[in-house]
């Protein structure tokens, strides 16, 4: 079957830090309706990578198409119209600490969509039924466990329902069954919303239920995409050896 056009498209991207060069001429493909898995040891250039595609790193070179158009050359309008449609949870989950779990929701809403106060709210019930965090909606974020902030994280995240959501390290610090319940969560968005996921994981019972492809970057090179039943017979040793032992 030949592939489906990509949802992003990128060619020969180059992101430096100084006189580092963290991203070295990367060509990638993300195809649609699929969770596709950045994976790569400490300090490879996977934040980096998804912060250049998301227009908050700029890159030296290359060049970013996002559903078919460019992105690293477009006007504000643009920009702004193709930000709207894509999704970041943060590493650090990122919510406001001094408003509610319904509020944080509720801000992406606010600022980008001209939906009334009475629809945002309606809008933002149904994003924390999805997440499970319906009875959580009045609390603080200081009063959640670690699972809840990521899955409100992840409520605020499709607030706009994004067709691309970009999810970095969304399990890290998660016991195993929060864990298991956050990739539920990201199926769930998969299947029944359609979107496109990007996630940067290495938690190997995680990229085992989630990942439909494997992107594993080495020192700012991508040196494996691929299916993950692909991935673990590749014959490039450290990729074999991270399905085998799950360490780098
Ligand atoms: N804003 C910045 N300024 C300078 N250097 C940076 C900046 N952001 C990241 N770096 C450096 O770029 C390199 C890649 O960082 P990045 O966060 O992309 O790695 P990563 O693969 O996501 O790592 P980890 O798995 O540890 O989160 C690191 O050496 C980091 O110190």
């Amino acid at each position: 079957m030949p592939m489906p056009e990509p949802v992003i498209h990128i060619r020969n991207l180059t992101t430096r830090f100084g006189d580092r060069i963290i991203l070295d001429q990367i060509n990638l493909d993300i195809y649609p309706h699929e969770v596709t898995v950045i994976l790569g040891g400490s300090g490879c250039g996977k934040t980096t990578l998804m912060k250049s595609i998301t227009g908050l790193v700029t890159p030296e070179k290359g060049e970013i198409h996002i559903f078919g158009r460019p992105f690293t050359e477009s006007d504000e309008k643009h920009y702004k119209e193709t930000l709207e449609r894509i999704g970041v949870l943060f590493q650090n989950g990122a919510l406001l600490n001094s408003v509610t779990v319904k509020d944080n929701v509720a801000i992406p809403l606010e600022q980008h969509s001209h939906l009334d106060p009475e629809l945002i709210e309606k809008s933002v019930a149904v994003k924390l039924q999805l997440v499970g965090l319906s009875h959580a909606m009045h609390l603080l974020p200081s009063e959640l466990s670690g699972g809840m902030r990521k899955r409100a994280a992840l409520a605020r995240a499709i607030a706009l329902d994004p067709e691309i959501l970009f999810c970095d390290e969304p399990s890290a610090g998660l016991d195993p069954l929060s864990s298991a319940a956050l990739d539920k969560l990201i199926l769930t968005l998969k299947e029944q919303f359609n979107m496109s996921i990007l996630v940067v994981t290495h938690e190997l019972a995680s990229i085992h239920r989630i990942a439909d492809r494997i992107v594993f970057l080495d020192e700012g090179k991508i040196l494996f995409t691929g299916t993950l039943e692909d991935a673990k017979s590749c014959g490039i040793d450290t990729v074999e050896t991270f399905f085998e032992t799950g360490s780098f």
